[in-house]
């Protein structure tokens, strides 16, 4: 009720620990609170924050137009209501290494157990754009130390992640990962692999834990979890999927209700009233005033 029980802190422990755990951490991307309660009642070991959703969810493209405040504000309304550690795309950090020294404490305070790191330019774009461009591998690394070292909580996760498969080549992509790592990056996040052999490549590269991320769409084969698993990948986000499904049935329906001047044989497809009130806990908030919850069908 209100918001969650556990604590930031007790999430972060959380996604320490499914990242060691060996096993394939899933974290589809929230676009929202109520949709980050969905995921948890699936069963999935974590909540993504996209700046592409959140981009978009504002009608924005993602082209770094977004501000580290409005990306902070966003995911404390996520974090406080899910149990499930959440991973915030921080972007560039929003400037360079002192800004991402201010995302990290923003981000800590803000609840979050992790947060993204990218070795593109400013202004940064979609890693599955062409055009894109990376700064040098030193910046990139100025920016990763400037964030482990202004982290108040060790437990909270550093990604590293590097766009420079799809601009320079994968030699170089894991080149950048090897240093990120070094430079106390947490976990790395290969950005645009086109398959299983890109990932292989990176994992045996590397001793820390990688991310696969699985958009639609985009430049990378979707792989299933258990191929992602067996190469070895610990955590594989899902950032657009959500928000990608509940536009397209929003659309659909919108274009019957026109058609049909009437939502009648559209209901079959709603989230009933009575599964919106189970998800949001009304009988809990009943308990604490029984004249809350009214609803009986
Ligand atoms: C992961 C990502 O950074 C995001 O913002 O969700 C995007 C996803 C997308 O645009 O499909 C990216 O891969 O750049
Ligand atoms: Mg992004």
């Amino acid at each position: 009720m209100l918001q969650a029980t556990s604590t930031p802190a007790e999430k972060r422990r959380k996604f320490r620990a499914g990242l060691e755990s060996g096993s394939l951490q899933r974290f589809p991307g929230a676009f929202n609170p109520l949709s980050a309660k969905l995921i948890e009642r699936q069963g999935f070991e974590g909540v993504y924050i996209s700046g592409a959703v959140l981009s978009a969810d504002l009608g924005l493209p993602d082209i770094g137009l977004t501000s580290v405040t409005e990306v902070a504000g966003r995911s404390q309304q996520i974090a406080r209501m899910t149990e499930l550690p959440t991973l915030v795309d921080a972007d560039t950090g929003f400037g360079e290494p002192m800004n991402a020294a201010r995302t990290v404490q923003l981000l800590e305070d803000a609840g979050a157990a992790g947060m993204h790191l990218e070795d593109q330019v400013n202004p940064k774009r979609c890693g599955h754009l062409d055009g894109k461009d990376v700064v040098e591998a030193d910046i990139a690394v100025r920016r990763i130390k400037a964030a482990v070292a202004a982290r108040r909580d060790p437990d909270f996760v550093i990604a590293a992640r590097t766009d420079a498969a799809a601009v320079n080549g994968l030699d170089d992509a894991i080149d950048r990962a090897k240093a990120y790592a070094d430079a106390g990056a947490d976990l790395i996040f290969p950005e645009a692999m086109r398959g299983p052999a890109d990932f292989e490549a990176m994992r045996a590269a590397l001793d820390v834990p990688i991310l696969a991320n699985m958009t639609e769409f985009g430049k990378s084969e979707l792989l299933d979890a258990q191929t992602l698993a067996d190469i070895g990948v610990n955590l594989v986000i899902y950032p657009v999927t959500l928000l990608r499904l509940a536009m397209k049935a929003a659309e659909n329906g919108l274009r019957a209700l026109a058609d049909q001047g009437t939502q009648q044989g559209l209901l079959d497809e709603m989230q009933h009233r009575r599964e919106l009130y189970d998800l949001l806990d009304y009988s809990d908030y009943n308990a604490f005033d029984e004249n809350v919850f009214n609803f009986r069908v």
